[in-house]
């Protein structure tokens, strides 16, 4: 029997990975050399650093999986040196992350008096997660603008420069993943100067991670700058988020973005899928039924008036605000606890992610048009129902 090790954060191992061998489940920010050294299967999630000094006791490994897009986490050359197959999850909580930034940008078009529909959105970085914001807003009716240099080659999409994006955007949304090196390094891509250049009254979102944004300039810049506004999923040293920060921040979460029970599911099925690939077995495991079924029957739409009417459609789904609120007073009682209660263990950002009731994804619900009004775009939005 195979020995597993999974984040206790990973929902569903059990039932995928059940047959395979025993579980043992860790604090993924936590886990340790001596913890890691009888591992045939390491199963992590974004928050534990796979490399030679987790694994320098463990002579077993067979597999390493992450169940997330991201995989700066995860040193793949030395694994690759090991020759011990890795698999991250590409996509898989990409529709999660495109509606927690639609959701958010409806509430601050609330909050902020005028329409998002009138906005020009543009989106750094055009892969899983860009694309998904886009096609919300575009299902929506909002002019989308794209910056991807890595792919603009290659993909028939149109795409600017940063500097055009920068000019002609009334809100910004970072997709990016974090690289500290390279042509189309992302460290810090947002530094001192480009987030004195946003023109007047922007909105910049990041959703991807928190080092994309220099987070010590946004704090003298916003202070400067009242008229931007931000919405901050992802923070730079998570997660430990400067404190000065939060209270210039009109939407703030805990890098939850991507926590919908979908996505979460979506991320463990990919690694099972591949798993049993390299064990050169069938996957014969369905991840429809891992899930509940959809979450309401139905429910009846007679028309969308108006943006209020389409941010309650999306509250219903998924109320951002309770997560905002949430947060800040998660990350504030915890500022106010001595050094030695705040550890790793007791980390309110962590605790948070940790007890965190992931939404469900738009798909979960399935809408009936009831009135004579065309509300079939609902659909290209990602509900299902009307239309099919
Ligand atoms: N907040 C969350 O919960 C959450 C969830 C999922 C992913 N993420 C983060 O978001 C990142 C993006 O996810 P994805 O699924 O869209 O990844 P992806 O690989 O599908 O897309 C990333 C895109 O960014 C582009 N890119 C790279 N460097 C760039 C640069 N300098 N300027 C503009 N574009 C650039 C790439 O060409 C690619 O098209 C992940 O790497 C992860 O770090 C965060
Ligand atoms: O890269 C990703 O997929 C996301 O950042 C992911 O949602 C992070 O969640 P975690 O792995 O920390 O639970």
């Amino acid at each position: 029997m195979m020995k597993i090790i999974a984040d206790e954060n990973m929902p569903y191992v059990q039932e995928l990975f059940g047959d395979l061998g025993t579980i043992e489940t860790v604090n993924g920010r936590e886990l340790a050399p001596e913890q890691a050294k009888d591992a045939d299967v390491l199963l992590v999630r974004s928050v534990t650093q796979v490399n030679g000094s987790l694994l320098a006791l463990n002579n077993n490994l067979k597999f390493v999986g992450s169940a997330t897009i991201g995989t700066d986490h995860i040193d793949t050359d030395y694994l690759a040196t090991r020759g011990v197959p890795f698999s991250n999850a590409p996509g898989c909580n990409a529709t999660a992350v495109g509606e927690f930034a639609f959701i958010a940008m409806l509430e601050l078009a609330n909050r902020c008096g005028g329409q998002l529909k009138d906005k020009t959105v543009g989106i750094v970085g055009a892969g899983n997660t860009g694309s998904a914001v886009a096609k919300c807003l575009q299902a929506y009716g909002v002019t989308v603008l794209l910056h991807d240099p890595v792919i603009q080659d290659s993909d028939p999409r149109d795409f600017i420069s940063l500097d055009e994006l920068i000019a002609r955007c009334d809100v910004i949304s970072l997709h990016v993943p974090i690289t500290k090196t390279g042509e189309h390094k992302t460290w810090y891509l947002f530094d001192e100067a480009r987030l004195n250049s946003l023109k007047q009254g922007t909105w910049l979102l990041n959703c991807c991670r928190g080092e994309v944004i220099d987070n010590r300039a946004l704090i003298k810049v916003k202070l400067k700058r009242p008229d931007i506004k931000l919405v901050l999923d992802v923070w730079e040293g998570e997660p430990n988020p400067m404190h000065e920060l939060i209270p210039l921040v009109e939407l703030a979460t805990p890098h939850i973005a991507g926590y919908s029970l979908e996505g979460k599911a979506r991320g463990t099925f990919m690694l099972y899928q591949q798993l049993m690939q390299v064990l050169g077995k069938d996957a014969d495991k369905s991840m429809t039924a891992l899930l509940p079924s959809l979450w309401s029957v139905q429910l009846d739409i007679e028309s969308i008036p108006n943006q209020k009417s389409l941010l309650q459609l999306a509250r219903f789904i998924y109320d951002l605000r309770d997560d905002d609120e949430l947060f800040r007073k998660t990350i504030l009682d915890d500022s106010s606890k001595p050094p030695q209660v705040n550890s790793l263990n007791n980390n309110g950002f962590d605790l948070m992610r940790k007890n965190h009731l992931h939404r469900r994804e738009f798909s979960a619900l399935r809408l009936v048009n009831t009135g004579h009004s065309d509300v079939n775009w609902l659909t290209n939005l990602g509900f299902s129902g009307i239309g099919q």
